[in-house]
């Protein structure tokens, strides 16, 4: 009986008939008499090879950089009847203006088998550089902005995969084909260096946060909800069941001053961040295969920031000032917010191409929303990446600061409550830790994927100080009681969530920086076509995202000090549940994407997304 050299079930490269494409498919059987394999595409396509049209994974070439191939979508319409084309063909209603004729000769020339099949291509996210594979042609997405100059590189990539087996359809008909393809390439590859700097839209279906209606309801929504949440807790009795108490009118909250105080805050962290300490490090690969250079300097700037309150304090500053003048310091952060999201998408408009997020659309009030430029920056000063550590995150310690100081002051105590003191050291350990591990921001989706807009900018100079420090705002006029053996169990809850979370991002970090590194050589990882492993065991072989479960545990210990007396406290932690679980099928979408099969592999391994045997 003749050998056969591919298992079933093995995943392995099918040429596709009629063309010099290989695509990722399995083998479900193989008929001994015929020796044929029968091989199934991502799309679900099953069709019969022949041995020599199908290659082991390890058989291909890794591209350097960030080379792409295209999109399925560019290859043909999803009801399309074509063949499988050569990459770097634009989708028909992209191909428009071309002359009739030619279209018309591509066309007659493609009478063959309708497909929806998944093409094995590289494609940058972000800016980190993956190669897509499995993602069937329906869902495949539009929005990676720089996809025309994708294209220019794919023309000249493609025989990266190209094979020279023969094809199972007739040679004269193949050789009618490749010249057809080589013409329509060169044709393409003259439109598209016209097209370089056209915006792609992405499709509506996926646009994220339900769309325009959704980040239109989010942006009016998120400032309105932030100051009714103050005003209730401000209250005497902070039931959701009482009646909101009225917005103040615009005129009572501004106040120039603290406007003032809040930009000389703000130049502080700049200085800070300016500073030539610290070492330099090199963000993931961007889109175009450049680095950006980050340094980092965070942990500096938090101990200079420590030491400038110090020194206020004992000169006897009155950080009473931001407490009586809390709401005042909210409004006056969410106008500089403002201010800075319309800065952000005006130079946008500006910004090459290769500069824009993968997240942006094309549509303004979406692209306002998640930010259009990828890595906005002045000089070397990158806007996103100072911002989402620095004026907000630091500045959430400092008003921590100020509620526990508020407290002894209101409630005339010599020393603050346990509960606030438990609040405090919890939420200065959690944003240490993040200075401490500063590079590791380089490779959370913030950086690598959204852009820097409304979002973000709103949640890290807004949403973080004015939200995250809520318990002990809240505990300043509502004082509770915390025994000591409460208080051990809490930290007790602390602790075990802080290991998750530590433990999960540190070993992602360490295996995504050196995945050989010997430390790591214990956990088992799934291969993926894109060069980049998943891992399997450790604390990603127990649910997919443990740093979550970290944060969230996390999130829990740092409610409960404030008792169980009303559900205010635990906002955060509601919140936190709601923006993780949609962070997660946001990353799982993505993932799905980069991986393909091997992401399927993965969950199907690691069943829990975030809570294990619940989620
Ligand atoms: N306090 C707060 O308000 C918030 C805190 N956070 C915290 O920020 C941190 C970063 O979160 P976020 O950026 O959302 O995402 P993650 O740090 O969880 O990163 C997700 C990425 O990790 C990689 N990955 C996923 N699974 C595996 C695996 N099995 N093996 C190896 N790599 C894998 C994938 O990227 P690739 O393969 O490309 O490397 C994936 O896209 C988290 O700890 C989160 O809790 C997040 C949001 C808000
Ligand atoms: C209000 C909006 C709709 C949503 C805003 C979300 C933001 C508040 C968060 C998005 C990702 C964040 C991260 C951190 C803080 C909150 C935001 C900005 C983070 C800096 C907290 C500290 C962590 O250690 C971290 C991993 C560095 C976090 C990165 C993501």
């Amino acid at each position: 009986m003749p050998s056969r050299k591919f298992a079933d079930g093995e995943v392995v490269r099918g040429r596709w008939p009629g063309s010099s494409l290989y695509y990722e498919v399995e083998i479900l059987s193989h008929d001994s008499t015929s020796q044929l394999y029968t091989v199934k595409y991502k799309d679900g396509t099953e069709l019969e090879l022949k041995e020599n049209d199908i290659k082991p994974l390890t058989s291909f070439r890794q591209r350097k950089g960030g080379s792409t191939s295209s999109s399925p979508s560019r290859r043909r319409g999803s009801r399309s009847r074509s063949r499988s084309r050569s990459p770097g063909r634009p989708p028909k209603s992209a191909r428009r203006s071309a002359s009739a004729s030619h279209q018309a000769n591509i066309k007659e020339a493609r009478r063959e088998v309708e497909v929806k099949l998944t093409p094995l291509i590289l494609k940058p996210f972000g800016n980190s550089i993956s190669r897509y594979n499995g993602e069937s042609e329906h869902t495949e997405r539009n929005d990676v902005p720089h996809k025309n100059t994708q294209e220019k590189f794919n023309l000249s990539q493609e025989s990266s995969y190209i094979s020279t087996q023969y094809s199972l359809r007739p040679r004269r008909e193949e050789v009618k084909l490749k010249e057809i393809d080589s013409k329509e390439e060169k044709f393409i590859a003259k439109e598209l260096a016209v097209r370089t700097f056209e915006v792609t839209p992405i499709r509506a279906k996926d646009l994220e946060f339900g769309g325009v209606p959704g980040v239109f309801l989010i942006m009016f929504g998120l400032p309105v909800f932030l100051f009714l949440l103050l005003l209730i807790c401000k209250q005497k009795d902070p039931s959701l069941l009482n009646f909101p108490p009225p917005l103040p009118a615009l005129y009572e909250l501004w106040e120039t001053r603290v406007f003032g105080v809040y930009l000389l805050w703000f130049l502080i962290q700049v200085l800070f961040y300016l500073l030539p300490i610290g070492k330099v490090v090199e963000g993931t690969p961007l889109i175009d295969g450049r680095r950006l250079k980050y340094r980092l300097n965070g942990f500096y700037a938090f101990i200079l920031t420590s030491a400038v309150i110090g020194a206020s304090l004992f000169q006897g500053v009155e950080f009473h000032y931001v407490y009586s003048h809390f709401l005042q310091f909210a409004l006056g952060a969410t106008v500089f917010c403002v201010v800075l999201s319309v800065y952000l998408y005006m130079r946008s408009l500006k910004a090459p191409q290769n500069d824009l997020s993968p997240a942006s659309s094309g549509n303004a009030v979406y692209d306002f929303f998640i930010g259009r430029e990828l890595n906005p920056r002045i000089g070397t000063f990158d806007l996103k990446y100072f911002c989402e550590l620095r004026p907000g995150l630091i500045g959430w310690v400092v008003i921590n600061l100020v509620m526990l100081l508020a407290e002894m002051k209101i409630q005339d105590r010599a020393i603050p409550s346990l509960a606030m003191i438990l609040v405090n050291s919890f939420q200065l350990l959690y944003v240490v830790d993040a200075l401490w591990n500063e590079e590791a921001l380089l490779t959370t989706m913030d950086i690598i994927h959204d852009g820097f807009g409304f979002m973000l900018a709103f949640g890290d100079l807004v949403w973080v100080p004015f939200i995250y420090s809520f318990q002990a705002f809240y505990l300043v006029s509502h004082p509770n009681e915390v025994s000591w053996p409460m208080a051990s169990l809490i930290i007790v809850l602390k602790l075990c969530g802080y290991v998750i979370f530590r433990g999960a991002n540190s070993q992602k970090n360490a295996f995504r920086k050196n995945p050989s590194d010997p430390k790591l050589a214990h956990l088992k990882t799934i291969h993926t076509s894109t060069g980049k492993n998943l891992l399997v065991s450790g604390w990603w072989g127990f649910v997919r995202h443990p740093n979550y479960l970290g944060d969230l545990i996390m999130a829990l210990a740092w409610s409960l000090p404030c008792g169980f007396n009303h559900i205010l406290p635990y906002f955060y932690v509601i919140y936190f549940t709601m923006l993780l679980v949609h962070r997660e099928a946001r990353d799982e979408y993505h993932c799905k994407k980069k991986y393909g099969v091997a992401w399927e592999k993965y969950c199907q391994r690691v069943p829990y997304r975030i809570f294990p045997y619940i989620y």
